[in-house]
């Protein structure tokens, strides 16, 4: 009897996932509305309807959410005594589905990072009053959503539609040779918005890639470490230990003039801060010339309506690609290592 979901969702972006949700859910003709504070890190999303949440859960695909990190069907909310937590929670889960196993999330935010240790200490006695539910084949998760110690959100979420990171986060590491942090960015987007096989695919040895607006060299690290051939494109300086890779070639462009010299460029990648709808321009346009083969690009996101902007750069892309009568995949996501921004991958299929 599931009436609400949970969406989790960096700080300060509530707004632009509760709007998301709201266009997905009316989409499927769902009817519902969007609680949520500034900064909290989440939104609750109620729908009119028992099962609706369930039914969103499961119709809507959780790639095609942006600002979403992690979401969950709320089946309820618990205040806690601290002197026993665990029996609550158990009586609870009558109406649950089967579960593999149990996730325990928390905000995104100051506070919530306060509840990290509490979940660590809390999962050993939390799993052994568990494990007779669990049953290793079921496709649900039991997702525990924490506010406080005494605070939580009980649900489930399937395991093929929503994150399988914890807090819908992949934590990377800056390797030293990486000359900024943004490199970060790319090598997160490699990882979320291509899955295994895809991967393997489409990111190869030996491939040519254009990096537009380049320096100083932290998306052409990400390149550079994958033995690709880079052209660097942007009028600042590029870092000395990529330049010495013998793998880049630095080109003192305007990357909104610059033309590609061969024509079998495999990845275009775009980092430039410039207006969103003339990057998603300037990416249909070396799309659909057959410049280049995929794109992983950056839309900067510095105005009060994201969302807004977002869609419609995403449907004057999905325009622009289905007017080539050919297949393609377009996919975008708020990142963990995105700030104002949002990460976009585009292919045509030839
Ligand atoms: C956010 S930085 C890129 C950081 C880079 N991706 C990295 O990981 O090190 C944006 C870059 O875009 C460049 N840029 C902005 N407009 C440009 C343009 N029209 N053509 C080429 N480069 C441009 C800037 O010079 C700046 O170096």
């Amino acid at each position: 009897m599931a009436r609400s979901l949970l969406l989790s969702c960096r700080g300060g972006f509530e707004n632009d996932c509760a709007a998301e949700m709201q266009q997905s859910a009316s989409q499927l003709q769902v009817a519902g509305f969007a609680r949520t504070k500034p900064n909290q890190g989440y939104v609750v999303f109620e729908c009119f309807n028992e099962n609706d949440a369930d039914y969103l859960h499961r119709q809507i695909d959780f790639r095609s959410l942006v600002f979403a990190r992690q979401w969950q069907v709320i089946t309820c909310f618990l205040e806690l005594d601290e002197s026993d937590r665990i029996s609550p929670i158990i009586e609870s889960l009558e109406t649950l589905p089967d579960v593999c196993c149990v996730a325990q999330d928390w905000p995104d935010t100051n506070d919530g990072k306060q509840m990290s240790g509490f979940c660590r200490k809390f999962s050993r006695p939390l799993e052994k009053k568990l494990c007779e539910r669990m049953q290793c084949q079921a496709r649900a998760v039991l997702q525990l959503f924490w506010l406080d110690g005494r605070h939580v959100y009980v649900g489930y979420r399937l395991v093929d539609n929503s994150s399988t990171y914890p807090m819908g986060i992949l934590r990377l590491r800056q390797s030293s040779e990486a000359p900024s942090r943004s490199t970060l960015k790319l090598d997160e987007a490699f990882a979320v918005l291509l899955n295994d096989d895809e991967r393997e695919q489409y990111v190869q040895n030996a491939q040519h890639a254009v990096d537009l607006g380049a320096c100083p060299g932290g998306w052409t690290y990400q390149l550079v470490r994958r033995n690709m051939y880079v052209a660097a494109v942007d009028n600042g300086p590029m870092a000395e230990n990529l330049m010495q890779s013998g793998l880049v070639k630095h080109y003192r462009e305007d990357g909104f003039k610059y033309v590609p010299e061969r024509n079998n460029i495999s990845w275009l990648v775009c980092d430039m801060v410039e207006k969103p709808s003339r990057v998603t321009r300037l990416m249909l346009k070396w799309l659909t010339e057959g410049w280049c083969r995929y794109a992983m690009f950056n839309l900067k996101l510095p105005m009060k309506k994201r969302y807004a902007e977002i869609a419609q750069d995403l449907q004057f892309l999905r325009q622009g690609l289905e007017q080539t009568g050919q297949q393609f995949e377009l996919r975008a996501k708020h990142l963990y290592h995105d700030r104002e921004e949002v990460t976009v991958f585009a292919c045509l299929h030839r």
